[in-house]
């Protein structure tokens, strides 16, 4: 943790995310010590190696390819293993493989008397940030799904580039699923401190509803574009994993929109979904309940109803 212990940051599955993010920790200083599990044992000894070979050019990392016991004195590990979405594939398309695998992986990690905090990336995430938490037993706070971090960001970007503005000054979240059923919350998205329609009809005049639809559409479909073009997504979500490791390990109680357990918020319970929450060194602090219109309740709704109903033949849920 940031101050004087060494903190160590685990990550399980080095393919196209695990290996991007490891990339990020050691650009960004982020953690004193790293350690690279992966089934393919010789792919994390390269990796190690190589990401070793640039220590005098970064920060003074310690890493090495692991076994499961180097959990126990884990600050965080964070779960990138799992299969990917081919071309044409959702994500909730994965469920029922990823789960058998986290089904492994969860219970080897406990086994080694880790008492940190997970961080979920794989897909579904919402999904299997559930499993995780039944799997592990842990409390709620301590295991985090990157939800709907990267689907924010891209909504950001996206907006910045529509209005000419730097992207630290567009404010706005993306809800719901990380997949197919997100939504944007456009009463709450900002441009400065100026409401996104004010700021349209005083700066933007030529610009269109239609156009803001469409920047949604790219948001959502984004992950899509991106395969069908290279194959994966990968640098963007290690960039946004690695923003989540430094407000656990910085304790900066930031505002991210992870996927976390309902339990109650927006009416939701029992299940896991991304929504804006506080994020500090004991993991999710809690999730804020920002004021959402009757549509886009509605589409946080529907969002949870997909999710659940996917769950439903792998989990009891209520
Ligand atoms: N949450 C998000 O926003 C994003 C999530 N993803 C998801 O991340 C996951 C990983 O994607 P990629 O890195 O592209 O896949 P990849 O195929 O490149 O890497 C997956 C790695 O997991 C390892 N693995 C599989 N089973 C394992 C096990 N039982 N134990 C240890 N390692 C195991 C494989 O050997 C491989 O190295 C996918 O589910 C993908 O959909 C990808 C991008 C964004
Ligand atoms: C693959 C994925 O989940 C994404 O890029 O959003």
């Amino acid at each position: 943790m940031y101050g004087t212990k060494t903190s160590r940051v685990v990550v399980i599955g080095t393919g196209n995310v695990g290996s991007s993010y490891a990339f990020s920790l050691i650009n960004q200083n982020i953690t004193d010590e790293m350690v690279l599990i992966d089934l393919n044992k010789e792919k994390t000894e390269g990796d190690a190696m190589d990401l070793n070979h640039g220590i005098p050019f970064g920060a003074p990392t310690k890493i090495w390819a692991g076994e499961y016991s180097d959990c126990k004195d884990a600050d965080i590990v964070v779960i990138t293993a799992g299969a990917n979405q081919k071309p044409g594939e959702t994500r909730l398309d994965l469920i029922e493989k990823n789960v058998k695998i986290f089904k492994g992986i969860v219970g080897s990690v406990m086994e080694s008397g880790f008492n940190g905090i997970f961080i979920v990336a794989t897909n579904p995430v919402d999904v299997l940030s559930y499993a995780t938490w039944k799997f592990s037993g842990l409390p709620m706070e301590r295991v985090i799904g990157s939800g709907t971090i990267l689907d924010t960001a891209r909504f950001r970007f996206l907006l910045s580039e529509y209005f000419d503005i730097d992207v630290r000054n567009i404010h706005g979240y993306i809800m719901g699923e990380h997949g197919d059923t997100e939504l944007p919350v456009w009463s709450q998205t900002r441009i400065g401190s100026e409401p996104i329609d004010r700021y349209m009809s005083k700066y933007k005049k030529e610009g269109k509803q239609e156009d803001l639809d469409n920047i949604f559409i790219n948001v959502r479909d984004a992950a899509y574009h991106i395969i069908e073009r290279k194959g994966a997504t990968h640098y963007a979500i290690a960039m946004g994993l690695a923003r989540l490791t430094k407000a656990i390990l910085r304790n900066e109680h930031s505002i991210l929109t992870v996927s976390t357990l309902m339990k109650g918020e927006y009416g939701l319970d029992d299940l896991y979904i991304g929504v804006p929450a506080i994020v500090s060194q004991h993991g999710v602090e809690k999730s804020v309940e920002i004021d959402l219109t009757d549509v886009e309740m509605d589409k946080l709704h529907h969002s949870a109803d997909v999710l659940k109903e996917a769950m439903k033949p792998i989990f009891e849920v209520k």
